[in-house]
């Protein structure tokens, strides 16, 4: 396979095909005059970059095919960088093109050096596209759902990944909407119990009264009201994973009940004398301090115990450097999918803004502001002031800490991120950013185990 990059040249007028074919001899170039064959030839070569007169046969005196073509080809290769090329005289047409898609236009007459220019600067964004998307996939850990770049974060996938097998019971402690439910699910998905449910139950949006009969289930006749024997979630997520949601909130009486199910693994349902095994895995989640509500004799030490077998604490957003970015990236992909608008991206500006902001809601509160933005932006980026953000973090939401050492360490740290994110991962140019040479790159990020 030639090694060269693809061009795909879309003109009617053979003397400028022929032109145009001399001058971009370095590209691996095919040429079409019209609609059709222009198609066809994206559908075979797929060429990041394609120039496309917009007066094609049989039209060649309007812009009705060119445009026609632009569309057909974006619907077909949406990432694929369109240079229009018009009459000079029809300026007004190469911007509605532009508004339709293309990635730049051209005036005739041709000068190919300046040209070459745009075709090559189109290429280098539809690479770094590419290497977006690539690195975006990457930020897509090996947990289903979790997109995660900080070290921290990444330390914790592989901690999930060493406990999936295994039937530990695990505890995931973190501020509410930093993904504790969301790691939970993919712990499941990693476990060998995959194939079966995943049964989540929030402790504390169920009342007192019905929460027992909700987790153990209850005969019929149990209490007024129980007109059938009815299952608990315990029991429906036999041989899958139980996720406990906000733990701390467990009443007393049904903490005891909790504890000899983990103990002896048998269920009693409500006014049942059965004694019912049930195999499950179970998951804790609180965003609660649960040493402090056992001093205050709310809690039971010893179920404390029993749940946190492993205990996996997820830090808040603000703590994950890199995280919103790429977080950001995905959530405004999926709106703009899901709500049906052609949103590329953020401006620079806006990738600041997520970068200080301190995010006390977490990933929920993430989500929401994209969400909205999305819906809002009217052009096709996202800029700092659709987020409708706060301008930065006030002094006493930063943490102030005076050891040197740590304070560099942070930075440096930080730095790092900050750059690679920038740069949407290329070492290269994150070394250049930083002003250091790739090998010292790699020292820092081996120092702070931030490869791969
Ligand atoms: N690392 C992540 N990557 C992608 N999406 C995430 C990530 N973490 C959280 N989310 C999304 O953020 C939202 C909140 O996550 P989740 O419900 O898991 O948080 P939580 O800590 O369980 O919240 P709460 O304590 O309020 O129950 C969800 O929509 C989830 O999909």
């Amino acid at each position: 396979m030639s090694s060269k990059k693809n061009l795909l040249i879309v003109e009617d007028d053979l003397g400028l095909q022929g032109q145009l074919r001399w001058a971009f001899c370095g590209y691996e170039i095919a040429v079409a005059k019209d609609r059709q064959e222009a198609v066809a030839l994206v559908r075979r070569h797929e060429p990041p970059v394609v120039t496309l007169d917009l007066g094609l046969p049989p039209n060649p005196g309007g812009v009705s095919e060119g445009m026609a073509s632009l569309q057909e080809i974006l619907a077909l290769a949406p990432y694929t960088k369109i240079i229009v090329i018009t009459g000079n005289d029809s300026q007004e047409h190469a911007v509605q093109a532009v508004g339709a898609g293309a990635y730049d236009f051209y005036s005739k007459p041709i000068d190919p050096d300046i040209l070459k220019l745009t075709i090559d600067r189109a290429y280098r964004l539809y690479e770094l596209e590419m290497e977006n998307r690539r690195l975006r996939r990457a930020g897509h850990s090996s947990l289903e759902g979790v997109i995660a770049v900080s070290p921290g974060m990444k330390k914790i996938c592989r901690t999930i990944e060493k406990i999936a097998p295994a039937d530990v019971t695990a505890f995931i402690l973190g501020e509410s909407g930093t993904g504790k439910e969301v790691i939970a699910r993919a712990l499941h998905q990693l476990s060998y119990r995959r194939e079966q449910t995943f049964v989540a139950i929030n402790c504390a949006a169920i009342p007192e009264n019905l929460l027992e009969s909700e987790l153990f289930g209850h005969e019929k006749g149990a209490f007024t009201g129980a007109v059938r024997q009815t299952r608990g979630k315990i029991e429906y997520a036999h041989e899958g994973t139980l996720f406990l949601d906000e733990i701390g909130d467990l009443p007393r009486g049904l903490q005891a009940k909790l504890l000899r199910f983990l103990q002896e693994r048998v269920i009693e349902r409500v006014g049942g004398r059965e004694e019912i095994p049930v195999d499950v895995r179970v998951i804790c989640a609180t965003n609660q301090d649960l040493k402090e509500l056992i001093a205050q004799n709310q809690f039971r030490e010893d179920l404390y115990y029993r749940i946190a077998e492993v205990t996996v604490t997820l830090p808040p957003l603000r703590e994950r450097p890199g995280d919103a970015v790429v977080i950001g990236r995905a959530l405004l992909e999926h709106f703009s999918r899901t709500q049906g608008k052609a949103v590329r991206g953020f401006t620079d500006d806006a990738i600041r803004a997520i970068e200080t902001h301190t995010w006390p809601g977490n990933v929920r509160e993430l989500e929401n502001c994209i969400k909205r933005a999305v819906i809002m932006v009217e052009g096709n980026r996202i800029a700092s002031e659709d987020l409708d953000l706060p301008a930065s973090a006030s002094p006493e939401q930063q943490s102030l800490s005076l050891n040197l050492r740590q304070i560099r360490e942070h930075t440096e740290r930080e730095a790092l991120t900050r750059a690679i994110t920038l740069v949407n991962g290329n070492l290269s140019r994150a070394a250049e950013l930083l002003g250091v040479t790739r090998p010292t790159l790699y020292a820092l990020l081996d120092k702070y185990e931030m490869r791969g």
